[in-house]
Protein backbone atom coordinates (compact mmCIF):
# COMPACT_ATOMS: atom_id res chain seq x y z
CA UNK A 1 0.00 0.00 0.00
CA UNK A 2 1.24 3.41 -1.08
CA UNK A 3 2.37 5.79 1.76
CA UNK A 4 -0.36 8.16 3.56
CA UNK A 5 -0.10 11.81 4.20
CA UNK A 6 -2.57 14.25 4.75
CA UNK A 7 -2.24 15.28 0.78
CA UNK A 8 -1.89 11.79 -0.10
CA UNK A 9 -5.66 11.99 -0.90
CA UNK A 10 -5.49 15.01 -3.47
CA UNK A 11 -4.02 12.53 -6.34
CA UNK A 12 -7.17 10.46 -6.11
CA UNK A 13 -10.86 10.73 -7.73
CA UNK A 14 -12.71 13.08 -5.61
CA UNK A 15 -16.57 13.32 -4.98
CA UNK A 16 -19.36 15.99 -4.26
CA UNK A 17 -16.37 18.50 -4.19
CA UNK A 18 -16.85 22.66 -5.07
CA UNK A 19 -14.83 23.99 -7.96
CA UNK A 20 -13.32 27.16 -6.99
CA UNK A 21 -12.55 29.59 -9.46
CA UNK A 22 -9.55 30.81 -8.52
CA UNK A 23 -6.82 28.30 -7.45
CA UNK A 24 -4.49 30.82 -5.97
CA UNK A 25 -6.99 32.15 -3.51
CA UNK A 26 -8.08 28.78 -2.54
CA UNK A 27 -4.20 27.87 -1.82
CA UNK A 28 -4.10 31.22 0.27
CA UNK A 29 -6.95 30.04 2.73
CA UNK A 30 -5.54 26.77 2.61
CA UNK A 31 -2.11 27.78 4.14
CA UNK A 32 -3.68 30.28 6.59
CA UNK A 33 -6.28 27.81 7.98
CA UNK A 34 -3.07 25.51 8.24
CA UNK A 35 -1.80 27.91 10.84
CA UNK A 36 -4.83 28.40 12.64
CA UNK A 37 -4.67 26.66 16.19
CA UNK A 38 -6.54 22.91 16.15
CA UNK A 39 -10.29 22.66 17.37
CA UNK A 40 -9.69 19.94 19.67
CA UNK A 41 -7.21 18.27 21.03
CA UNK A 42 -5.69 14.74 20.02
CA UNK A 43 -6.23 12.85 23.88
CA UNK A 44 -9.75 13.82 23.68
CA UNK A 45 -10.22 11.85 20.06
CA UNK A 46 -8.47 9.28 22.18
CA UNK A 47 -10.70 9.17 24.77
CA UNK A 48 -13.94 9.05 22.87
CA UNK A 49 -12.42 6.03 20.95
CA UNK A 50 -12.07 4.14 24.26
CA UNK A 51 -15.66 5.22 24.70
CA UNK A 52 -16.99 4.09 21.84
CA UNK A 53 -14.92 0.56 22.52
CA UNK A 54 -17.02 -0.05 25.39
CA UNK A 55 -20.36 0.88 22.95
CA UNK A 56 -18.59 -2.10 20.45
CA UNK A 57 -19.31 -4.91 23.82
CA UNK A 58 -22.70 -2.87 24.49
CA UNK A 59 -21.31 -1.09 27.64
CA UNK A 60 -21.98 2.24 26.35
CA UNK A 61 -24.20 3.52 23.77
CA UNK A 62 -23.51 6.35 21.35
CA UNK A 63 -25.94 9.31 21.26
CA UNK A 64 -24.99 11.65 18.21
CA UNK A 65 -27.16 14.35 16.94
CA UNK A 66 -27.23 17.99 15.53
CA UNK A 67 -28.52 19.79 12.32
CA UNK A 68 -28.50 18.82 8.82
CA UNK A 69 -26.18 21.56 7.85
CA UNK A 70 -24.65 23.94 10.09
CA UNK A 71 -26.01 28.07 9.23
CA UNK A 72 -23.97 31.52 9.22
CA UNK A 73 -27.31 32.86 9.56
CA UNK A 74 -29.06 31.11 11.83
CA UNK A 75 -25.56 31.11 14.46
CA UNK A 76 -26.53 32.05 17.48
CA UNK A 77 -26.19 31.40 21.48
CA UNK A 78 -29.78 30.29 21.76
CA UNK A 79 -29.65 27.51 19.28
CA UNK A 80 -26.21 26.04 20.42
CA UNK A 81 -27.86 25.98 23.55
CA UNK A 82 -31.33 24.47 22.73
CA UNK A 83 -29.67 21.62 20.92
CA UNK A 84 -27.35 21.12 23.82
CA UNK A 85 -30.24 20.97 26.12
CA UNK A 86 -32.23 18.63 24.46
CA UNK A 87 -29.19 15.82 23.73
CA UNK A 88 -28.43 16.14 27.80
CA UNK A 89 -32.26 15.54 28.58
CA UNK A 90 -32.38 12.40 25.81
CA UNK A 91 -28.54 11.45 27.28
CA UNK A 92 -30.51 11.33 30.80
CA UNK A 93 -33.56 9.63 29.54
CA UNK A 94 -31.74 6.76 27.59
CA UNK A 95 -29.24 6.25 30.68
CA UNK A 96 -31.38 5.55 32.80
CA UNK A 97 -33.41 3.40 30.58
CA UNK A 98 -30.45 1.43 29.08
CA UNK A 99 -28.49 1.44 32.50
CA UNK A 100 -25.46 2.65 30.81
CA UNK A 101 -23.33 5.77 29.94
CA UNK A 102 -24.37 7.71 26.80
CA UNK A 103 -21.49 9.02 24.83
CA UNK A 104 -22.78 12.69 23.38
CA UNK A 105 -21.78 13.54 20.15
CA UNK A 106 -22.86 16.76 18.44
CA UNK A 107 -23.22 17.38 15.08
CA UNK A 108 -21.76 20.61 15.50
CA UNK A 109 -18.72 22.89 15.52
CA UNK A 110 -17.84 21.98 11.56
CA UNK A 111 -21.11 20.19 9.96
CA UNK A 112 -21.70 23.02 7.25
CA UNK A 113 -20.40 20.70 4.09
CA UNK A 114 -22.93 19.08 1.81
CA UNK A 115 -23.03 16.70 -0.23
CA UNK A 116 -25.89 16.81 -3.38
CA UNK A 117 -27.50 14.06 -5.26
CA UNK A 118 -27.06 16.41 -7.98
CA UNK A 119 -24.76 19.13 -9.15
CA UNK A 120 -27.48 21.69 -10.13
CA UNK A 121 -30.60 23.24 -9.04
CA UNK A 122 -33.23 24.13 -11.47
CA UNK A 123 -36.11 26.68 -10.45
CA UNK A 124 -38.74 28.50 -12.57
CA UNK A 125 -36.44 27.13 -15.82
CA UNK A 126 -33.18 28.96 -14.37
CA UNK A 127 -30.23 26.50 -13.23
CA UNK A 128 -27.78 27.03 -11.04
CA UNK A 129 -24.86 25.13 -9.26
CA UNK A 130 -26.33 23.44 -6.16
CA UNK A 131 -25.55 24.43 -2.95
CA UNK A 132 -23.07 22.76 -1.13
CA UNK A 133 -23.71 23.90 2.56
CA UNK A 134 -22.30 27.37 3.98
CA UNK A 135 -18.76 26.13 3.83
CA UNK A 136 -18.62 26.57 0.23
CA UNK A 137 -21.36 28.89 -0.73
CA UNK A 138 -24.64 30.55 -0.45
CA UNK A 139 -28.45 29.14 -0.45
CA UNK A 140 -29.70 32.14 -2.49
CA UNK A 141 -30.59 31.62 -5.53
CA UNK A 142 -28.77 33.39 -7.62
CA UNK A 143 -25.68 33.16 -9.37
CA UNK A 144 -23.24 34.92 -7.48
CA UNK A 145 -24.32 33.17 -4.76
CA UNK A 146 -23.74 29.32 -5.55
CA UNK A 147 -20.03 30.22 -6.59
CA UNK A 148 -18.08 28.39 -4.52
CA UNK A 149 -15.77 31.17 -2.07
CA UNK A 150 -12.70 29.55 -0.28
CA UNK A 151 -12.90 32.44 2.35
CA UNK A 152 -16.50 30.93 3.44
CA UNK A 153 -13.93 28.09 5.12
CA UNK A 154 -12.46 30.29 7.25
CA UNK A 155 -15.90 32.06 8.31
CA UNK A 156 -16.65 28.22 9.10
CA UNK A 157 -13.68 27.35 11.15
CA UNK A 158 -14.09 30.56 13.17
CA UNK A 159 -17.92 29.94 13.58
CA UNK A 160 -17.00 26.19 14.72
CA UNK A 161 -14.05 27.82 17.81
CA UNK A 162 -17.16 30.03 19.02
CA UNK A 163 -19.72 27.30 19.21
CA UNK A 164 -16.90 24.54 20.51
CA UNK A 165 -16.28 27.24 23.14
CA UNK A 166 -19.43 28.14 24.42
CA UNK A 167 -20.37 24.19 24.45
CA UNK A 168 -17.55 23.80 26.73
CA UNK A 169 -18.50 26.07 29.08
CA UNK A 170 -22.12 24.50 29.14
CA UNK A 171 -20.86 21.40 29.58
CA UNK A 172 -18.83 22.30 32.80
CA UNK A 173 -20.17 25.57 33.87
CA UNK A 174 -23.48 23.93 35.54
CA UNK A 175 -25.79 23.78 32.80
CA UNK A 176 -25.70 20.47 32.45
CA UNK A 177 -26.55 19.26 36.39
CA UNK A 178 -28.44 16.52 36.03
CA UNK A 179 -31.02 17.76 38.27
CA UNK A 180 -31.70 20.51 36.18
CA UNK A 181 -31.53 18.48 33.37
CA UNK A 182 -34.22 16.04 34.47
CA UNK A 183 -36.30 19.35 35.66
CA UNK A 184 -36.58 19.82 32.10
CA UNK A 185 -37.57 16.33 31.19
CA UNK A 186 -40.60 16.72 33.73
CA UNK A 187 -41.65 19.97 32.40
CA UNK A 188 -41.30 18.56 28.94
CA UNK A 189 -43.80 15.32 30.13
CA UNK A 190 -46.19 17.46 31.92
CA UNK A 191 -47.04 20.22 28.85
CA UNK A 192 -47.00 16.64 26.40
CA UNK A 193 -49.76 15.53 24.67
CA UNK A 194 -48.76 12.28 25.63
CA UNK A 195 -47.90 13.25 29.06
CA UNK A 196 -48.87 9.81 30.87
CA UNK A 197 -46.53 7.95 28.60
CA UNK A 198 -43.62 10.01 29.43
CA UNK A 199 -43.76 11.58 32.88
CA UNK A 200 -43.25 7.79 34.91
CA UNK A 201 -39.57 7.98 33.04
CA UNK A 202 -39.21 11.31 34.36
CA UNK A 203 -40.21 10.70 38.06
CA UNK A 204 -38.68 7.58 38.41
CA UNK A 205 -35.04 9.56 37.46
CA UNK A 206 -36.38 12.36 40.05
CA UNK A 207 -36.68 9.69 42.46
CA UNK A 208 -33.53 8.45 41.78
CA UNK A 209 -31.87 11.38 42.27
CA UNK A 210 -34.13 12.57 45.42
CA UNK A 211 -32.80 9.07 46.97
CA UNK A 212 -29.05 9.76 46.08
CA UNK A 213 -29.04 13.03 47.84
CA UNK A 214 -30.07 11.56 50.95
CA UNK A 215 -27.38 9.39 50.74
CA UNK A 216 -24.98 12.36 50.44
CA UNK A 217 -24.40 12.07 46.47
CA UNK A 218 -24.86 15.15 45.03
CA UNK A 219 -23.79 18.07 42.53
CA UNK A 220 -21.41 19.75 44.71
CA UNK A 221 -19.40 16.46 46.31
CA UNK A 222 -19.88 14.24 42.71
CA UNK A 223 -18.30 15.98 39.65
CA UNK A 224 -20.46 13.67 36.77
CA UNK A 225 -23.49 14.90 38.73
CA UNK A 226 -22.65 18.66 37.85
CA UNK A 227 -20.72 18.22 34.70
CA UNK A 228 -20.59 16.63 31.12
CA UNK A 229 -18.35 15.67 28.26
CA UNK A 230 -20.21 16.73 24.63
CA UNK A 231 -17.73 15.32 21.80
CA UNK A 232 -18.10 17.20 18.25
CA UNK A 233 -18.22 16.09 14.61
CA UNK A 234 -19.19 16.05 11.42
CA UNK A 235 -19.12 14.80 7.68
CA UNK A 236 -15.40 15.50 7.01
CA UNK A 237 -16.72 16.07 3.30
CA UNK A 238 -14.66 19.30 2.24
CA UNK A 239 -11.09 17.79 2.24
CA UNK A 240 -9.21 21.34 1.79
CA UNK A 241 -10.46 22.33 4.93
CA UNK A 242 -10.09 18.86 6.60
CA UNK A 243 -6.32 18.71 5.76
CA UNK A 244 -5.38 22.06 6.53
CA UNK A 245 -6.60 21.01 10.09
CA UNK A 246 -4.96 17.82 10.77
CA UNK A 247 -1.66 18.05 12.22
CA UNK A 248 0.87 15.52 13.99
CA UNK A 249 -0.18 14.69 17.89
CA UNK A 250 3.31 15.68 19.49
CA UNK A 251 2.40 12.74 21.99
CA UNK A 252 2.20 10.11 19.91
CA UNK A 253 3.32 10.67 16.74
CA UNK A 254 0.09 10.30 14.96
CA UNK A 255 -1.85 12.46 12.88
CA UNK A 256 -5.73 13.65 13.63
CA UNK A 257 -8.21 15.68 11.98
CA UNK A 258 -8.38 18.17 14.62
CA UNK A 259 -11.10 19.68 13.08
CA UNK A 260 -13.76 17.63 15.51
CA UNK A 261 -13.70 14.45 17.88
CA UNK A 262 -15.12 12.12 15.37
CA UNK A 263 -15.74 12.49 11.83
CA UNK A 264 -17.61 10.18 9.37
CA UNK A 265 -17.92 9.55 5.55
CA UNK A 266 -20.60 9.74 3.61
CA UNK A 267 -22.97 7.66 1.99
CA UNK A 268 -21.73 9.06 -1.27
CA UNK A 269 -18.04 9.63 -1.21
CA UNK A 270 -17.00 6.21 0.33
CA UNK A 271 -15.70 4.44 -2.86
CA UNK A 272 -13.15 2.28 -2.18
CA UNK A 273 -10.32 3.81 -4.53
CA UNK A 274 -11.31 7.09 -4.11
CA UNK A 275 -10.15 10.48 -2.14
CA UNK A 276 -12.26 10.29 1.16
CA UNK A 277 -11.64 6.93 2.13
CA UNK A 278 -7.49 7.04 1.49
CA UNK A 279 -7.91 10.71 3.76
CA UNK A 280 -9.55 8.68 6.79
CA UNK A 281 -7.49 5.54 6.43
CA UNK A 282 -4.47 7.81 7.67
CA UNK A 283 -6.61 10.36 10.44
CA UNK A 284 -6.70 8.43 14.19
CA UNK A 285 -9.62 9.81 15.49
CA UNK A 286 -12.56 7.25 15.84
CA UNK A 287 -14.61 7.57 12.40
CA UNK A 288 -17.98 6.56 11.11
CA UNK A 289 -18.75 5.41 7.77
CA UNK A 290 -22.47 5.39 6.41
CA UNK A 291 -24.09 2.41 5.19
CA UNK A 292 -26.76 2.56 2.91
CA UNK A 293 -29.21 -0.08 1.21
CA UNK A 294 -27.06 -0.47 -1.88
CA UNK A 295 -23.95 -1.64 0.42
CA UNK A 296 -22.98 -5.19 0.01
CA UNK A 297 -20.92 -7.42 2.45
CA UNK A 298 -17.64 -7.89 0.18
CA UNK A 299 -17.63 -4.08 -0.12
CA UNK A 300 -18.17 -3.59 3.50
CA UNK A 301 -15.04 -5.85 4.17
CA UNK A 302 -12.82 -4.16 1.77
CA UNK A 303 -13.64 -0.72 3.56
CA UNK A 304 -13.36 -1.87 7.04
CA UNK A 305 -10.04 -3.35 5.95
CA UNK A 306 -8.79 -0.20 4.77
CA UNK A 307 -10.15 2.00 7.90
CA UNK A 308 -9.65 -0.39 10.77
CA UNK A 309 -7.17 -2.81 9.41
CA UNK A 310 -5.75 -3.44 13.03
CA UNK A 311 -9.63 -4.15 14.07
CA UNK A 312 -9.63 -1.64 17.02
CA UNK A 313 -12.40 -1.17 19.03
CA UNK A 314 -14.02 2.24 18.60
CA UNK A 315 -12.24 3.24 15.71
CA UNK A 316 -15.33 2.57 13.57
CA UNK A 317 -18.74 3.27 13.68
CA UNK A 318 -20.90 1.85 10.53
CA UNK A 319 -23.85 4.07 10.59
CA UNK A 320 -26.76 2.51 8.92
CA UNK A 321 -29.08 4.72 6.67
CA UNK A 322 -31.25 2.26 4.57
CA UNK A 323 -34.80 3.52 5.41
CA UNK A 324 -38.00 1.96 7.18
CA UNK A 325 -38.71 0.06 4.37
CA UNK A 326 -35.68 -1.82 3.74
CA UNK A 327 -33.44 -2.22 6.64
CA UNK A 328 -35.09 -5.59 7.87
CA UNK A 329 -34.19 -6.87 4.36
CA UNK A 330 -30.83 -5.40 3.97
CA UNK A 331 -29.07 -5.25 7.12
CA UNK A 332 -28.85 -9.23 8.05
CA UNK A 333 -26.54 -10.21 5.99
CA UNK A 334 -24.20 -7.40 6.57
CA UNK A 335 -24.63 -8.09 10.58
CA UNK A 336 -23.74 -11.79 10.07
CA UNK A 337 -21.03 -11.10 7.70
CA UNK A 338 -19.39 -9.05 10.57
CA UNK A 339 -20.62 -11.43 13.13
CA UNK A 340 -18.94 -14.49 11.24
CA UNK A 341 -15.62 -12.13 10.47
CA UNK A 342 -15.15 -10.72 13.88
CA UNK A 343 -15.27 -6.97 13.21
CA UNK A 344 -15.49 -4.80 15.56
CA UNK A 345 -17.82 -2.37 15.20
CA UNK A 346 -20.23 0.26 17.01
CA UNK A 347 -23.56 -0.01 14.65
CA UNK A 348 -25.40 3.17 14.60
CA UNK A 349 -29.05 4.00 13.13
CA UNK A 350 -29.32 6.88 11.00
CA UNK A 351 -32.73 6.73 10.64
CA UNK A 352 -32.81 10.03 8.61
CA UNK A 353 -31.77 10.15 5.33
CA UNK A 354 -33.64 7.15 3.85
CA UNK A 355 -36.37 8.09 4.82
CA UNK A 356 -36.82 12.15 3.09
CA UNK A 357 -39.89 12.34 1.06
CA UNK A 358 -41.55 15.10 -0.93
CA UNK A 359 -44.20 16.42 0.80
CA UNK A 360 -47.40 17.56 -1.15
CA UNK A 361 -46.56 21.15 0.07
CA UNK A 362 -43.07 20.44 -1.62
CA UNK A 363 -41.12 20.35 1.40
CA UNK A 364 -38.74 17.62 2.06
CA UNK A 365 -39.90 15.79 4.96
CA UNK A 366 -39.57 12.99 6.61
CA UNK A 367 -42.36 11.23 8.95
CA UNK A 368 -41.66 10.60 12.57
CA UNK A 369 -42.87 6.85 12.41
CA UNK A 370 -40.74 6.11 9.28
CA UNK A 371 -38.20 7.12 11.58
CA UNK A 372 -38.93 4.94 14.91
CA UNK A 373 -39.83 2.31 12.25
CA UNK A 374 -36.72 2.46 11.12
CA UNK A 375 -34.89 2.70 14.47
CA UNK A 376 -37.19 -0.43 15.74
CA UNK A 377 -35.96 -2.94 12.72
CA UNK A 378 -32.43 -1.72 13.34
CA UNK A 379 -32.83 -2.84 17.06
CA UNK A 380 -34.51 -5.78 16.24
CA UNK A 381 -32.03 -7.23 13.71
CA UNK A 382 -29.05 -6.55 15.47
CA UNK A 383 -29.80 -8.50 18.49
CA UNK A 384 -31.99 -11.10 16.16
CA UNK A 385 -27.80 -11.37 14.68
CA UNK A 386 -26.05 -11.23 18.14
CA UNK A 387 -25.38 -7.85 17.56
CA UNK A 388 -25.09 -5.00 19.99
CA UNK A 389 -27.09 -2.05 18.64
CA UNK A 390 -24.43 0.47 19.85
CA UNK A 391 -25.93 4.09 19.18
CA UNK A 392 -28.78 6.24 16.73
CA UNK A 393 -27.48 9.14 14.55
CA UNK A 394 -30.34 12.12 14.56
CA UNK A 395 -30.70 15.22 12.54
CA UNK A 396 -32.36 17.78 15.02
CA UNK A 397 -32.42 20.72 16.87
CA UNK A 398 -33.70 22.15 19.94
CA UNK A 399 -35.33 24.74 18.37
CA UNK A 400 -39.58 24.74 17.86
CA UNK A 401 -38.72 24.46 13.88
CA UNK A 402 -41.63 22.23 11.78
CA UNK A 403 -39.89 20.21 9.26
CA UNK A 404 -40.39 16.69 10.21
CA UNK A 405 -44.04 15.35 10.60
CA UNK A 406 -45.84 13.47 13.08
CA UNK A 407 -45.23 13.04 16.60
CA UNK A 408 -47.14 13.91 20.25
CA UNK A 409 -48.14 17.30 18.63
CA UNK A 410 -49.26 15.76 15.33
CA UNK A 411 -47.19 18.07 12.76
CA UNK A 412 -49.15 17.96 9.28
CA UNK A 413 -47.87 18.20 5.75
CA UNK A 414 -49.80 21.45 6.11
CA UNK A 415 -47.87 22.94 9.15
CA UNK A 416 -44.65 22.26 7.43
CA UNK A 417 -44.36 25.77 6.27
CA UNK A 418 -45.41 27.40 9.81
CA UNK A 419 -41.51 26.82 10.61
CA UNK A 420 -39.03 25.45 7.84
CA UNK A 421 -35.61 26.37 8.41
CA UNK A 422 -33.20 24.13 7.64
CA UNK A 423 -30.39 24.47 5.25
CA UNK A 424 -31.27 21.58 3.76
CA UNK A 425 -32.47 18.47 5.46
CA UNK A 426 -35.83 18.15 7.63
CA UNK A 427 -34.55 18.07 11.46
CA UNK A 428 -36.91 16.54 14.61
CA UNK A 429 -37.81 19.56 16.78
CA UNK A 430 -36.92 19.58 20.17
CA UNK A 431 -40.45 17.85 21.40
CA UNK A 432 -40.49 15.28 18.61
CA UNK A 433 -36.37 14.26 19.30
CA UNK A 434 -37.11 14.09 23.31
CA UNK A 435 -40.42 12.03 22.20
CA UNK A 436 -37.84 10.08 19.93
CA UNK A 437 -35.54 9.21 23.40
CA UNK A 438 -38.43 7.98 25.39
CA UNK A 439 -39.26 6.00 22.03
CA UNK A 440 -35.68 4.49 21.83
CA UNK A 441 -35.45 3.83 25.74
CA UNK A 442 -38.38 1.40 25.37
CA UNK A 443 -35.92 -0.26 23.15
CA UNK A 444 -32.38 0.15 25.10
CA UNK A 445 -34.38 -1.68 28.26
CA UNK A 446 -34.51 -5.32 27.25
O1 LIG B 1 -27.59 15.59 4.26
C1 LIG B 1 -27.53 14.79 3.34
C2 LIG B 1 -27.49 15.23 1.95
O2 LIG B 1 -26.68 16.33 1.80
C3 LIG B 1 -28.87 15.58 1.56
O3 LIG B 1 -29.74 14.54 1.97
C4 LIG B 1 -28.90 15.74 0.08
O4 LIG B 1 -30.07 16.32 -0.24
P1 LIG B 1 -30.53 16.46 -1.75
O5 LIG B 1 -31.08 15.13 -2.15
O6 LIG B 1 -31.56 17.53 -1.68
O7 LIG B 1 -29.33 16.86 -2.57
C1 LIG C 1 -25.09 13.59 4.04
C2 LIG C 1 -25.56 12.94 5.08
O1 LIG C 1 -25.93 11.67 5.09
P1 LIG C 1 -25.68 10.51 4.02
O2 LIG C 1 -24.24 10.55 3.64
O3 LIG C 1 -26.04 9.29 4.80
O4 LIG C 1 -26.61 10.76 2.88
C3 LIG C 1 -25.73 13.56 6.41
O5 LIG C 1 -25.59 12.87 7.42
O6 LIG C 1 -26.05 14.76 6.45
MN1 LIG D 1 -28.73 15.45 6.02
Amino acid sequence: MKPWSPDSWRSMPIHQQPTYPDAAALAAVEAQLAKMPPLVFAQEARDLQDQLARACEGEAFLLQGGDCAESFADFSAVSIRDTFKVLLQMAVVLTYSGRKPVIKVARMAGQFAKPRSADTETIDGVTLPAYRGDIVNQLDFTELARVPDPTRMLQAYHQSTATLNLVRAFATGGLADLHKVNQWNLDFAEANPLRERYLQVAERIQDALAFMAVCGVNSDNTPPLHATHLYTSHEALLLNYEQALTRKDSLTGNWYNCSAHMLWIGERTRQLDAAHVEFFRGIHNPIGVKVGPGMQGDELIALIDALNPDNIPGRLTLITRMGANNLAEKLPALARRINTEGRRVVWSSDPMHGNTVKATSGYKTRSFDDILTEINSFFAVLRAEGQEPGGIHLEMTGQHVTECTGGAYQISDSDLANCYRTQCDPRLNGDQVLEMAFCIAERLRV
